[in-house]
């Protein structure tokens, strides 16, 4: 984490503490409702540039005998920490991610995962987040079962440019970048 972190100004397009964030693309694995093969994370805004996102850990997302498939939570915590970075009111994409997997986490579980910015220099958006299962088998709300730290970087509509020929169908998305 570098020492000249900024602190960036919430968006006033951020919902208020409590509200439901938007998903920021319909076709997206993570959070999108015209994704039928996703995961349908839903988040609310926190107080400052932070969410909460809600997994449900499905059967289908097994890897270890019982528990969910690391792949799937490192998904999560992408998405939960991407969904913070709603808070600056500008696409980013994730540059990089790394997650500790401290406690298994068994099917059947609800999973919150709290992510945040920390911080902000020049295009680079530092992130941290942490995973708690809140309803379950092993439910325990104040255990932390995994962590994870990411950089994102803010993007213009440019980016998606390039790719735009791949969507399939009509998307929505709140960053106006529906034509991609
Ligand atoms: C797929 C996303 C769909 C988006 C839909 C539409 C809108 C979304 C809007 C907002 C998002 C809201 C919620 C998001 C929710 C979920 C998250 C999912 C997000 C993803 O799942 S997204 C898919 C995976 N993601 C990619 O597909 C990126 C592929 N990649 C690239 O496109 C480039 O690689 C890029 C753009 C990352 C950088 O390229 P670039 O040319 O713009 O920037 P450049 O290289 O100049 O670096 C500038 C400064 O960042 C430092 N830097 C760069 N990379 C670094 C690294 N890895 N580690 C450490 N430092 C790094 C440099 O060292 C320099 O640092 P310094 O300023 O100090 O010199």
């Amino acid at each position: 984490m570098p020492d000249d972190l900024a602190a960036p100004e919430r968006a006033p397009s951020f919902p208020a503490p409590g509200g439901q964030l938007p998903q920021h693309w319909s076709k997206c694995f993570g959070c999108g409702d015209d994704q039928p093969a996703g995961m349908t994370m839903t988040f609310v805004a926190g107080e400052g540039l932070d969410v909460t996102g809600r997994l449900e850990v499905a059967k289908k997302y097994q890897g270890g005998p019982g528990v969910i498939h690391g792949g799937i939570l490192t998904t999560a915590f992408d998405e939960a920490q991407g969904m913070a970075c709603m808070s600056l009111g500008t696409a980013v994409v994730t540059g990089h991610l790394e997650v500790d997997f401290a406690r298994p986490i068994p099917l059947g579980s609800v999973l919150e995962i709290h992510a945040r910015i920390d911080g902000t220099v020049r295009r680079k958006v530092y992130t941290s987040a942490e995973a708690r299962i809140v309803s379950g088998p092993t439910a325990d709300p104040d255990a932390v079962v995994a962590t994870s730290r990411a950089l994102f970087l803010t993007v213009g509509a440019e980016h998606f440019e390039k790719v735009k020929n791949f969507v399939d169908g009509t998307p929505s998305s709140p960053f106006e970048t529906s034509s991609v």
